[in-house]
């Protein structure tokens, strides 16, 4: 189990994670979804120790990871599959990692092999395309057979039968009692791979539930009726009679309607009684990504504004009239209307406390465009515990993002039970050889913008970025449970990732 608790990361002025408190669960794959630096990979080093919260709390079986008992063999870790060093080949990057955490070299062949990759084992991984380093990340976190791991987009640059093959192995993983969060912005694959979702906006909370629930709280479930393309009267005259029946209705780009609010026998009777013939009558129910979509457009902070496909459209025949136009589609809000029991709040989770800060009301995201409240500039209540509901904040005002000096009033984070870890109970003696690389406790690095101040000290101070060039020194065996871990051996932290001398020969497999 992992569990968050009122964590926050700060960067200088930044606020890249707010007061985010969730469960994730053994037995189960937990999608973590959000926009585009809403968050997620900064809360996934939090969780991995590789950053330090500024307020709040985090822990995996009970413990920070940092205090964890031989981590790397309790959690794996796929956050950046570039961290490698390249002039190592897979086999021996995964051989270093093996030997500072105590496993055996037989572990590094089988996990090779599980990726697919143990044809290529002995070469290079700087010749590594996407997708194979994507796969010896997988292998990296796979190594200590943990009973918690973390893939930070693990199907990036995969092609379909790695897709389906990352959806099967997350899904075995899961059904091994172990514990999966993984982030992914690929919406119809989350759909097939998650059971619950984590999803954060702006570093917040929007939604904790299952996969089931979330879209049937985001979306309306809605009937498709298509009517004779060669009569488009007919089209026109069952709308209004629709409509004038309390339905809404939508026109879908290839000229189906899409009714919400009707059940599909009253659309049925109401095509019938206005002598209008159907070739088409249809119950569906919305896609994650609509649901999705509807929930987190107004916390997107990185939207392409210009239409780069206007440049490739073909010019039309002489005489030929363009597509209509699908009113609203590509706009906020142009997804079908939430369902009618939610009373125009989408986001609101069944059977959740609609407010469990009494923060920002549960309704602001339902009027995409409305003004919504800064929850940067309210305070959260005190969460009572833990909350596996949804924080139903308000869309935050990015011109209003929270400054170093003006941090709202923090919760009290509530703090995790020393006690022995539960579900995950480490496995091997606390006096296993558990020190990590030095390469992967660098906190992330930024080249292009000088560090915050946050993270001008970093999070891990023993650990300065290790030359590309030289590997990794071995690492003395642990002192012991106490001596913090400064990362996970399995995790494919940046920062050896540094171009490694092209002549520099492979060392001995
Ligand atoms: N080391 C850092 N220093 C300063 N700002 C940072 C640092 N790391 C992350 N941020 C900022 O914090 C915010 C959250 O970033 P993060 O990478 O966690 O988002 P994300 O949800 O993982 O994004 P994506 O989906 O694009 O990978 C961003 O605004 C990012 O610029």
């Amino acid at each position: 189990m992992i569990e968050a608790v009122g964590l926050t990361k700060r960067y200088g002025d930044k606020t890249a994670v707010y007061n985010l408190s969730f469960r994730v669960r053994p037995g189960t794959v937990t999608g973590f979804l959000g926009p585009n630096g809403s968050g997620k990979s900064t809360t996934m080093r939090m969780i991995l120790g590789l950053d330090n919260p500024t307020s709040g709390s985090v822990t995996i079986g009970g413990y920070p990871y940092r205090k964890l008992p031989n981590a790397p063999r309790q959690v794996g870790a796929l956050l950046d599959a570039k961290a490698v060093h390249g002039g190592r080949s897979a086999r021996n990057h995964l051989l270093s990692l093996a030997q500072l955490s105590g496993i055996p070299a037989r572990r590094v062949d089988e996990v090779l092999g599980v990726v697919g990759l143990q044809d290529v084992a002995k070469k290079r991984s700087k010749g590594f395309s996407l997708g194979m380093g994507q796969r010896l990340g997988i292998a990296a976190a796979l190594l200590g057979d943990p009973q918690v791991l973390l893939f930070d987009e693990p199907v990036n640059g995969l092609d379909p039968e790695g897709i389906l093959w990352v959806r099967n192995l997350m899904r075995s993983l899961a059904a091994e009692g172990r514990t999966v969060f993984v982030s992914s912005h690929l919406m119809s694959e989350m759909a097939l791979t998650a059971d619950h979702l984590i999803v954060i906006g702006r570093g917040q909370l929007l939604a904790d539930m299952s996969v089931r629930d979330f879209i049937s709280a985001n979306s309306a479930d809605f009937a498709r009726v298509r009517t004779p393309d060669t009569e488009p009267q007919l089209r026109e005259k069952l709308t209004s009679a629709l409509t004038g029946a309390g339905g809404h209705v939508l026109p879908e780009q290839d000229g189906a309607l899409r009714i919400t609010g009707l059940p599909l026998p009253r659309i049925s009777d109401l095509a019938h009684e206005a002598g209008v013939r159907l070739w088409e009558l249809s119950p569906h129910q919305a896609s994650l990504e609509e649901a999705y979509m509807r929930m987190t457009q107004a916390v997107v902070d990185y939207r392409s504004t210009v239409d780069q496909k206007a440049g490739l459209q073909q010019q039309l025949p002489p005489g030929a009239q363009p597509p209509v136009p699908v009113p609203g589609q590509g706009q906020p809000g142009w997804y079908a209307p939430p369902p009618p029991q939610q009373g125009g709040q989408p986001f609101a989770m069944p059977g959740a406390p609609a407010n469990p800060y009494g923060t920002a009301p549960a309704h602001a995201y339902a009027a995409p465009g409305a003004p919504a409240p800064n929850p940067y500039a309210q305070p959260p209540a005190q969460p009572a515990q833990a909350p596996q509901a949804v924080q139903a904040a308000g869309a935050p005002q990015p011109a209003q993002a929270p400054q170093a000096g003006q941090a709202p009033q923090q919760p009290t984070p509530a703090q995790p039970a020393p006690a022995a870890p539960r579900d995950e109970a480490p496995a091997a003696a606390p006096g296993a050889p558990a020190t990590p690389p030095a390469a992967d406790a660098a906190p992330r690095q930024t080249p292009a913008t000088p560090p915050a101040p946050a993270t001008a000290t970093p999070d891990t101070p023993a650990a300065p970025p290790v030359p590309a060039a030289a590997p990794a020194p071995a690492a003395p065996p642990a002192a012991g449970p106490e001596t913090p871990a400064t990362a996970p051996a399995s995790v494919a932290a940046p920062a050896a990732s540094s171009p490694a001398d092209p002549t520099q020969t492979e060392d001995a497999r």
